[in-house]
């Protein structure tokens, strides 16, 4: 594949890992995302995902945005980051994500946001 088109799968240092379908010609992609960690301890599921990537053929490591619509809990991250190829010619995906969880009041919308970051390989 083209360097940092996002197709195929990848896995990250949490070891959860999403797999990419093909990125549309105006760079739109799905895929499915395979959390290996939840906040509370329930059954985790595959989730649907949605993004967008800037294309390789006119940007070197280009940039991209998913988000994540977590069907085991009422709860999004959205991932933004950017596609590096380190000096072996592995691709590295630099991330940092924000989970809106769900609030019961407005009260509790100040607690409702975790903020991180991940780092994704291809799953060789
Ligand atoms: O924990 C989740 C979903 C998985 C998030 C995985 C993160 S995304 C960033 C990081 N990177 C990665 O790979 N995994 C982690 N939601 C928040 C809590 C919650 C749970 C429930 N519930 O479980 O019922 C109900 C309502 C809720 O608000």
């Amino acid at each position: 594949e083209l360097e940092c088109s996002l197709t195929g799968t990848w896995v990250n240092d949490l070891g959860s890992n999403m797999t990419i379908e093909t990125v549309k010609g105006n760079g739109e992609f799905t895929g499915i995302y395979n959390t290996a960690v939840s906040v509370y301890p329930v059954k985790i599921k595959k989730s649907p995902l949605l993004g967008s990537q800037h294309l390789p053929d006119q940007l070197n490591q280009p940039t991209f945005g998913f988000t994540v619509n977590w069907s085991f809990s009422d709860s999004i991250t959205v991932f933004t980051g950017q596609c590096f190829v380190d000096n072996d010619g592995k691709e590295v995906l630099k991330t940092m994500w924000l989970l809106r969880s769900h609030a019961d009041e407005r009260g509790d919308d100040w607690k409702a946001t975790r903020v991180g970051y991940n780092k994704f390989k291809r799953l060789e």
